[in-house]
Formats: structure tokens, sequence, C-alpha cells
């Protein structure tokens, strides 16, 4: 997805236009349905991270939003025009989650291509090109080829080339895949430089680390709608008034019957875990229940930590119906 110039003037592109709008979509393939009245508004200047289960809908949603499929019902607008019209396209950046570069190539010639294929004149490649470089923070590596690149330098070469035709909407799918943690800090602070520049960010991820440290909103997509959407303290305080999430680890994973106990007070670990996560009222006597029921179930944890719900609390309740168990409150 890339914007030639000239399409710059047909969009109602003011300031109050945001990047993104969808009302009431319904979207799917054949007898299937896979979102269902989904409604999404993406404020400009923000970062929204989109978060959901694999299947749930997020790349069907991203194909409606690029205009790849149609709607069956509802509008999808990206700075105010249609889905299904070419001038919105080149109002979206995509830096879709494989690498979409050549890898021979190297970043320049890379964004060279991609400028072309936007519609940039050939006399105007060079500045174009120096400009997203500029704003990626790329410039320093500018002469290498992608695949001597580390992850976290493809990644951000990546997001330039989204932003070759100036667009309006950043959908960065996946971003953090394959990137250490320096460089993952890198991302984010790219992330937040270009939605301060206005630009509206739909973030895809399953990285909630990532999401919470970039985000400004969020929006949880579960049964082919957003069940839940805004900024993230204020959804965790709407969602988890009163209450912390506990962190209960052992030294070596509990047996079954361990695990069926710590499920029966609500705490919820996976595969061989020794850590098991839930949520308690924000009071020394549920704290104080907690541990006289782990003693009761002959359970020994090495640390039990509290800590403010974060979101992946959140997407437990919204996604797999885990609220907390009535022995903790
Ligand atoms: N081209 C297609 N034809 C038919 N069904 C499809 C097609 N693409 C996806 N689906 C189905 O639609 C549902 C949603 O898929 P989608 O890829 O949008 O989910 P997702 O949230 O992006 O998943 P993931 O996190 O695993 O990437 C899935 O059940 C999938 O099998």
């Amino acid at each position: 997805m890339s914007a030639a110039p000239n399409h710059r003037d047909e969009a109602p592109d003011d300031t109050t236009t945001p990047p993104l709008a969808i009302a009431g979509l319904d979207a799917g393939y054949g007898a299937r349905t896979v979102l269902s009245g989904l409604d999404l508004v993406l404020p400009r200047g923000t970062v929204t991270a989109l978060v959901g289960p694999n299947g749930a809908g997020k790349t069907t949603l991203v194909r409606a939003i690029c205009g790849r499929i149609a709607p069956r019902a509802g509008t999808v607008t990206v700075c105010g025009i249609p889905a299904a019209q070419e001038a919105a396209r080149a109002r979206i950046g995509l830096a879709p989650q494989d690498i979409a570069l050549y890898r021979s190539l190297t970043i320049t010639e890379n964004l060279a291509v991609f400028a072309r294929l936007a519609g940039v004149h050939r006399a105007d490649v060079a500045a174009c090109v120096a400009g997203v470089m500029a704003r990626a923070g790329i410039a320093g590596r500018k002469d290498e080829r992608i695949d001597r690149l580390s992850g976290g330098w493809q990644r951000r070469a990546n997001v330039a080339a989204a932003l070759v035709g100036t667009p309006g909407l950043l959908v960065l799918d996946e971003p953090t895949v394959g990137v250490d943690a320096p460089a993952r800090g890198e991302l984010a602070a790219l992330a937040r430089r270009l939605a301060a520049e206005g630009l509206g960010i739909l973030l895809i991820t399953h990285d909630f680390d990532f999401a919470e440290a970039v985000a400004d909103r969020v929006a949880i997509l579960s049964g082919g709608r957003i069940a839940l959407e805004g900024p993230l303290a204020q959804l965790i305080a709407a969602h988890f008034p009163h209450r912390r999430k506990v962190e209960v680890a052992f030294a070596t994973p509990p047996n079954l019957m361990g695990r069926r106990a710590l499920e029966a007070l609500g705490l919820q670990g996976d595969g061989h875990t020794v850590r098991f996560t839930g949520m308690v009222e924000d009071t020394p006597q549920a704290t104080g229940d907690l541990v006289a029921a782990l003693r009761t179930a002959g359970l020994s944890p090495r640390t039990i930590a509290l800590e403010a719900a974060g979101l992946d609390a959140l997407y437990e309740d919204v996604v797999h119906d885990r609220p907390v168990r009535e022995g903790l409150r």
C-alpha cells in the first residue's frame, strides 16, 4: 500500500477526519462470517493495539481496511475515503508481518523501488527516500543489503517502506517478530515518533509487553467484533476495580493435583509452567486467604507477587471469560 503524492488532494484530510473509521462491519469468506458488527475508530496521532486470539479475524480486518475484501455490511473509511476506492489504499502504509523487502537490495535501493511504485517522480525519488529514512531513523545503514541486517533493522526498514507514500494510517502487523529486546525499544520509539507526527497507527500484535509500552489505546477482537476498546489504564480500572494481578511461582512445576488446586483458585498457567497468575481483591484479607488456600492444598510457592493488572489479565478475562473466582474475592 502506498500513496502517490497526486492522490493527496482528493481526500477530506482535515485534522478531524480519523485515519480509520469502521462502523457495523460484517466480513467473511463464502459461508463463513468472520467479522460481525465490528466498530472501530482510530484517532489521529495515536497508536491502537489490536489483540485477539489466532483466527479471531485480525488479518481479515486488515484485508477489509485495505479494500481487498468487500464488507457484507457496514462501512470502512480511511482518512474519510471509502476503503474500496483506490485513493483510500493510497492513504494506507502497511508494514506486513513477513518482511516485504527485496533481500538482496540495500535499504536505499528498496525504498527507491517503493517510491517509484508509489508514483513518486523519478526526480523526486532521492529526496523521498532520504525523507523516509530520516523519519524511520535508518539512514545510518542505508547502503546495507536487507539480508545482512538484524531482525530489528529489517523491521524498521519494513516500516520505512510503508511510509513512502505519506500515509495517514499506518498498519504495523506483528512488528516485533524476530526482534531482540534493545531493537524492540527502537521500534517502540519509532512508533511513538510517527504517532506524534499525526499518523493513526494500528498495531496488530500478540506481544502484550510491546503493546503496553507503545499503545495509547487497546482494542480486543473477540467473537467477530471489538469486544473492548479504549485507553488501557481506563479499561483496567473499569474492568478490575480494586483488584490486583497475583503471580504465584514455584521452584518446580506442581503435579496434577497441585495444578487442579491452582485452577480451582482461579490461577492459570500453561503447559509445565512454574508460574500461575490470576486476580485477587486488593485487600490484605484476600491475599491472606490465598496464602492459606495454597497451604491447605499442600502447595509451597517460592514467591507470591501482587501487581497492577495488565493487558494479559484483561485479555484473559474478555477473550477466555476467566473472571475472578468467588473464593478469592
Ligand atoms: N481466504 C480465506 N478463505 C476462507 N477462510 C479464511 C480465509 N482466510 C482466513 N480464513 C478464516 O477466517 C478466520 C479468521 O482468519 P484471520 O486470518 O483473519 O485470523 P487472525 O486473527 O489474523 O489469525 P492469526 O492471529 O492466526 O493470524 C479463520 O478461521 C480462518 O481460517
